[in-house]
Parts: structure tokens; C-alpha cells; sequence
């Protein structure tokens, strides 16, 4: 499947009676690059797992490639192109790295795995290995390449960098954009990291209390002192 535009029109979401996600409206072009950054709470995680179909969502569309898919529950979304890595790593802890990955490809052949394997070597040494047995950079590796392989149209991924070293952070932004390279994903991209997260975007939007506080081009963003310190609570960017 090849990239979708992604289009957000008046999104409402929260959990049980509490609203989180308020009245949020943006659009992803299909094969561009959108980092959401904002304070801890704020509600990142919250509009990816809306976008998912995991929250309970009050009104508004999601559109993926032109179709509402705001009603329909995860499974579908998924089928429709939506690729999922949550912040928690989903990774089968009984399950090799293999098994884990041959979950991830719905209904292609075996034989694709070594997709997975190209984008991230150290995977092919662990296949046998079980999800358990794994660092948090290989989880974070395995989780990101199960839902690649399902070769999602547009896929969120949520703080993938969160308590890695920083060559492994390095390596997963290496291939986050040779991803997004290849025309064939539009990539949303949760990060506290907010250098990594501006170096690999094209666009940015900024939450504050589950609104988009600003909008803009990274570098427009690095310039904006005021904006970085208040909404962000950094002193300055390089
Ligand atoms: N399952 C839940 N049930 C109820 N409230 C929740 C739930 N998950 C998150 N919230 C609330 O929603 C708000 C936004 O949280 P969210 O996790 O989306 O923020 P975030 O920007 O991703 O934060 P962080 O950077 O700390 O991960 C917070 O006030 C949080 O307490």
C-alpha cells in the first residue's frame, strides 16, 4: 500500500466522561513527516491512541486516504493502512523474535520477514531469542518491525526513543527515515527527544492541555525561543 494523507478534522477524545483531546484539526500529507511534541500529559500519547481507535472518542473525523474511519474499531483502522507502535512495546514476552514477527504479516508470505531483518540486523542475531529475553532498544526494534511489516500506509509511532542509548537512538531515527524516504509511509512521530524529533520532521504541531498550542516547520520552531521554553519547558534548541 502507498502512503495516505492523514486528516484530522475537529477531534474530541478522552476516557470515560473526561475529555482530552480537544476540538483537534490537522492534516498529514501522504509521505511526510509529523512530530507531535508537548509537556508530559498534554495528550500526546492520548491523540495517537485515538487515532488508533483506543479512547473514547466524543466527535470528529479521522480521515486516512479520504475515508472516515473515525467509527470503526481498531482492527479495522489496522486494516485500512493504520500502523500502531504504542509507547509500551507490544511485544509477545513468550513468543522468539521470529514468531513475533511472523504475527506481524497478516496475510503476506514468510518469506518477508527478512524486511524485517534488512531494517534491523541485530533482529536476525536475536530471532531466536524470546520477546522477554530482549533489550529495550531490540523490543523497541521488534515492536516497530512487526507493524512495518504489515506494510501500514500511515504509521504513529509513540516515544520510540523513550530509555534508549543514544547510538540505538540514532540507529531507529536512521530508519524511521529511510522509511519515510521511501514514499511508501507517512510517519507521526511522538518524542521527548525534541532534537531527534526535528531533525526527522517536515512538520510539527505542539499540544498543550490536548489542544495544538503551535503549528509550524521544525526550523520555524527552533527559532521561537518563547514558544520552545513555554510550551516545551526547555531553555533553547541547537
Ligand atoms: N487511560 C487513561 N484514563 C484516564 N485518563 C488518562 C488515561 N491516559 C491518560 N490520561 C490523562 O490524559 C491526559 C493526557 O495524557 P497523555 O498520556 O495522552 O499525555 P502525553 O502528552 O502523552 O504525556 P507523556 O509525555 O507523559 O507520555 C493526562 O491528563 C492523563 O492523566
Amino acid at each position: 500500500m502507498p502512503a495516505q494523507p492523514l486528516e484530522v478534522t475537529e477531534l474530541s477524545s478522552g476516557y470515560g466522561p473526561t475529555r482530552v483531546i480537544e476540538d483537534m484539526s490537522f492534516s498529514v500529507p501522504a509521505g511526510s513527516r509529523l512530530a507531535v511534541l508537548g509537556r508530559n500529559g498534554m495528550g500526546k500519547t492520548s491523540l495517537l491512541a485515538t487515532l488508533a481507535g483506543q479512547t473514547r472518542r466524543f466527535g470528529g473525523a479521522i480521515r486516512l486516504g479520504g475515508r472516515d474511519i473515525a467509527k470503526e474499531p481498531s482492527a479495522a483502522r489496522a486494516l485500512a493502512g493504520l500502523g500502531y507502535v504504542p509507547q509500551t512495546r507490544d511485544v509477545f514476552p513468550t513468543l522468539t523474535v521470529e514468531e513475533n514477527l511472523l504475527v506481524g504479516l497478516k496475510r503476506r508470505p514468510k518469506t518477508a520477514v527478512e524486511e524485517a531483518y534488512a531494517m534491523f540486523p541485530r533482529l536476525k542475531e536475536r530471532r531466536r531469542n524470546l520477546g522477554s529475553q530482549l533489550s529495550g532498544g531490540e523490543q523497541q526494534m521488534l515492536s516497530t518491525a512487526r507493524s512495518i511489516l504489515g506494510q501500514p500506509s500511515v504509521l504513529l509511532l509513540d516515544e520510540p526513543l523513550e530509555g534508549l542509548a543514544p547510538v540505538i537512538c540514532e540507529e531507529l531515527m536512521e530508519a524511521f527515515s529511510k522509511l519515510a524516504q521511501s514514499g511508501d509511509m507517512t510517519i507521526m512521530l511522538v518524542e521527548q527527544r525534541i532534537q531527534s524529533a526535528l531533525d526527522f520532521a517536515d512538520h510539527v504541531i505542539v499540544l498543550e492541555r490536548g489542544r495544538i498550542a503551535w503549528q509550524g516547520k521544525p526550523q520555524a520552531l527552533a527559532a521561537d525561543h518563547a514558544a520552545v521554553e513555554r510550551l516545551l519547558g526547555v531553555g533553547g534548541l541547537h
